[in-house]
């Protein structure tokens, strides 16, 4: 049976979800399939973000760090990410970009685990996972060690291993890891294991598990706005002992005691260097509250099912399918391998529809089910299909290479 438009609308009508589209500011006539890069803006957002300006920057000034809670903030809005990544209280916190998040956290993995000199991380992990560890590696002389795609992770792993970092969701393909057993087989080789989340948290259920460490971005699926900061987590049983190498003042023990010696704070505040981003934290945790209300199982069916709708769509154009063709093995995205990728994804930002392009040839479409609808797919594939279908992606336009992401 074919799909039609008006089928389409009848499931926006039956979508548990349908509520929380109202909760977004997105423009008329938009098909947004980029929230797995930056999410959208949620309107309480707006009101939040003016009311720490205003009312607590504006009026009560430095007192705010006190009277508005600023100075919890990293601690307070880590509990409740905490939440959506299976991590008790106490083991998340937020603030800086997910790369300075990694490198704390790999560090005080790779001093967890004295006499180990080798990190293990993917050689088609998202760059700045890599980029992070490189930097380390190259300044405390560590090895690295690529582990590709298609390998077993239990054959790169040998007893020099000290630390393994993954990627849950590939950001190209979408493919998603099994962290449960991934985690199983680098404990097994004595070694440690950090999980980047920036593509499963909020688009699918995690549980960090037996993970050591784990981080993420709160720009993509939960929509926490542009440089929104990252968080950090830290398994309780390292809690103690975890000391990251970029030591600074809201990481230390008492930071109103001005002491000329570092000494770690107890529990995850220990992982902080410097003065958060209280604007950007603002922004966050209005989002956040989004969340308290959302079945994440829900937000994973509807994911399935959008994706699974636009392969079923996009199926007449005999496009290279690069995500896992089985639901279960994929994240919240939509990826094709096609030569001419970028003009294709240029066209279709020129009609309306914002995806994105990977380099080499990876055409990316993001799928945030609190505000993307079943009609925004069956428009979104009907759009792509005009564009291939009449070629209007050959238009001189589209072949400049003009866009940075
Ligand atoms: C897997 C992954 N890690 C890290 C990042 C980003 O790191 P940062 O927040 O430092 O820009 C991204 C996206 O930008 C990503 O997709
Ligand atoms: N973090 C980004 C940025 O600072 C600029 C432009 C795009 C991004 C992204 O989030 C890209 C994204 N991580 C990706 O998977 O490609």
């Amino acid at each position: 049976m074919s799909i039609t438009r008006a089928g389409c609308a009848a499931l926006d009508s039956a979508d548990p979800l349908r509520g929380f589209r109202a909760e977004f500011v997105l423009p008329e006539n938009v098909v947004y399939m980029l929230g797995n890069s930056l999410g959208a803006l949620p309107r309480r957002t707006i009101e939040a973000v003016s009311h720490t300006v205003t009312a607590e920057w504006g009026r009560d000034l430095g007192q705010s760090w006190n009277t508005a809670g600023w100075w919890d903030l990293p601690e307070v809005i880590g509990d409740r990410i905490g939440n959506l990544i299976g991590a008790g209280p106490g083991t998340v916190l937020t603030g800086e970009s997910t790369s300075v998040s990694i490198f704390k956290v790999m560090s005080a993995a790779v001093r967890l685990r004295p006499g180990r000199r080798t990190v293990v991380v993917e050689s088609e992990g998202f760059p700045t996972d890599r980029y992070a560890v490189q930097g380390l590696a190259a300044g405390f002389d560590l090895n690295v060690r690529d582990f590709g795609p298609e390998g077993s992770l239990a054959d790169s792993l040998d007893d020099d291993v000290a630390v393994v970092l993954l990627s849950h969701v590939d950001y190209r393909t979408g493919a998603l890891r099994d962290m449960a057993a991934d985690t199983a087989a680098a404990h097994a080789a004595g070694a440690l294991v950090i999980w980047d989340l920036c593509h499963s948290a909020g688009a699918l259920p995690v549980e960090v598990g037996a993970a050591d460490f784990a981080v993420g971005c709160t720009y993509k699926y939960l929509n926490g706005g542009p440089g929104a900061p990252s968080y950090l987590y830290c398994a309780p049983a390292h809690l103690a002992e975890a000391e990251p190498v970029l030591c600074g003042w809201h990481g230390h023990a008492a930071p109103f005691a001005f002491e000329a010696d570092y000494r770690p704070a107890t529990g995850v505040r220990r992982f902080g260097a410097g003065t958060p981003p209280i604007l950007s934290m603002s922004a966050l945790g209005a989002s956040l509250e989004l969340w308290d209300k959302v079945d994440i199982r829900s937000v994973r069916a509807k994911s399935v099912a959008l994706t699974e709708l636009f392969i079923a769509l996009t199926e007449p154009l005999g496009l290279d399918l690069a995500t896992p063709r089985d639901p279960a093995g994929r994240g919240s995205q939509i990826s094709f391998r096609h030569e001419h990728g970028y003009p294709i994804m240029r066209a279709l930002l020129d009609h309306g529809v914002h995806g994105d392009f990977r380099a080499p040839d990876i055409m990316r479409f993001g799928f945030t089910p609190l505000f993307l609808r079943y009609v925004d797919v069956y428009d979104a594939a009907d759009t792509l299909a005009e564009i291939i279908g009449k070629g209007i992606w050959q238009d001189e336009r589209y072949q400049r290479r003009v866009t940075v992401t």
